[in-house]
């Protein structure tokens, strides 16, 4: 009944999707497990994996392993072997790079933030987001609580309890990221700016939080940590607003509009404009406000980020920079974002990390800021 397969996966995190020449036979879908080797983004590994093609289903809310439709193996450590040689290589969007200047401490401290945050969305917007209930995200909490006690369940929560060994990490914004994923199972609709304000915190201002004591201050740096941490919550909040602007086309596919209900009256839209997917004048102006505000959100963040230790500067910058331009494409697709998505094509990616380099790079008038 097994086979022995031997693939190379497409880039991805702990889950590796079987080139399509196999799928008459199985569609296997690893999802992070135990026997994932805890390796660093852009790093390739060869490793061996055990497939349980057997296993189709697992109690709901057992996050340690994942519930899988027919037809696809869940990665278990049960023994029955399908899959063998598998080379998994792992990457982390394109702020990967930049990471680079930093020690190899705070890369791998990065790498286990990146991924727990990618776990937490996947709960809620992964290919298991069907079996979500507030039961997976309690459980999931217990499991946080846990790995910042020291109880890691599998390898990926270990490298999470290293990284708060290692660095003075704080559990709030960790709880309040999957307080974020609550709100997304609850809510579908923001009444106001500041109901959405609060849902940006949660999933990614959040993340500036976690980011900023791995990442360090510039001991140059005459700057409050309180203003410091803003700036990494305003970044946070910016990359999330832009992400709202470039996904309101296929957040409404799944019945959602993450736009402030009454700004959108105020220029004569609602829910029926964004469905209808119609481009007109009031949507555009409606837009270039929206964006205006996303950059003021960007504007906000770039003091900060100077303002950290110099080796940690050059991602924070490809972050700024890269969602910038993601708004330019919104621009350059004339504010239709119901049925493009903009898109910064992988040149333009590239151009980025010599461009945040050079912002990066040690200014003298630091302290002075
Ligand atoms: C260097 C750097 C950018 C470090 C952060 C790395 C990190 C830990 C990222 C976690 C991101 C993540 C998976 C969050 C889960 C929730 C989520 C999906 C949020 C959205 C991210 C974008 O993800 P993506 O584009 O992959 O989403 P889609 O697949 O397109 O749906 C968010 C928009 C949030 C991203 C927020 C940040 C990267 C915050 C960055 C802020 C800092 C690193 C602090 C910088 C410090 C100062 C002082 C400015």
């Amino acid at each position: 009944m097994f086979r022995t397969l031997s693939f190379t996966s497409k880039p991805c995190i702990g889950r590796l999707h079987v080139p399509e020449s196999m799928l008459t036979t199985v569609r296997a879908q690893v999802v992070a497990a135990p026997k994932i080797p805890v390796a660093f983004p852009g790093s390739t590994k060869q490793c061996i994996l055990d497939i349980d093609l057997g296993v189709h289903e697992v109690a709901k809310g057992n996050l340690g392993q994942t519930t899988c439709p027919p037809r696809q193996a869940t990665l278990g450590n049960r023994g029955s072997i399908l899959c063998s040689s598998v080379t998994l290589t792992i990457s982390a969007g394109s702020f990967a790079p930049s990471t680079l200047l930093m020690t190899k401490e705070r890369q791998k401290a990065i790498w286990a933030i990146y991924v727990w945050c990618r776990r937490t969305d996947e709960l809620v917007d992964g290919p298991n987001a069907g079996y979500m209930s507030s039961a997976v995200l309690e459980r999931w909490e217990d499991r946080l609580e846990d790995i910042f006690e020291g109880r890691p369940y599998d390898m990926l929560d270990a490298a999470l309890s290293d990284t708060v060994f290692n660095f003075p990490l704080d559990i709030k914004p960790f709880r309040d990221m999957i307080e974020g994923m609550r709100m997304d199972t609850r809510k579908s609709r923001y009444k106001s700016f500041q109901e959405l304000y609060l849902y940006c915190y949660y999933v990614a201002g959040t993340v500036g939080l976690m980011s900023v004591p791995v990442m360090g201050i510039a001991p140059e740096s005459s700057v409050s940590a309180h203003t410091i941490y803003n700036a990494a919550l305003y970044l946070g909040i910016g990359n999330q607003l832009t992400n709202i602007l470039r996904d309101v086309g296929e957040d409404a596919s799944r019945g959602r509009v993450y736009l402030p209900q009454d700004e959108l009256a105020q220029f004569g839209l609602s829910d029926k404009d964004v469905f209808s997917r119609k481009v007109t004048d009031a949507w555009r102006d409606f837009m270039k406000e929206q964006i205006i505000r996303a950059r003021f959100f960007f504007n906000l963040a770039e003091e900060g980020a100077s303002q950290l230790d110099k080796d940690s500067r050059w991602p924070v910058w490809s972050s700024l920079i890269l969602y910038r331009k993601i708004l330019d494409a919104i621009e350059e697709n004339g504010y239709d974002n119901l049925t493009k998505r903009a898109y910064v094509g992988r040149t333009k990616k590239l151009l980025t990390l010599p461009l945040a380099y050079s912002r990066a790079l040690p200014r003298p008038d630091l302290s002075h800021h």
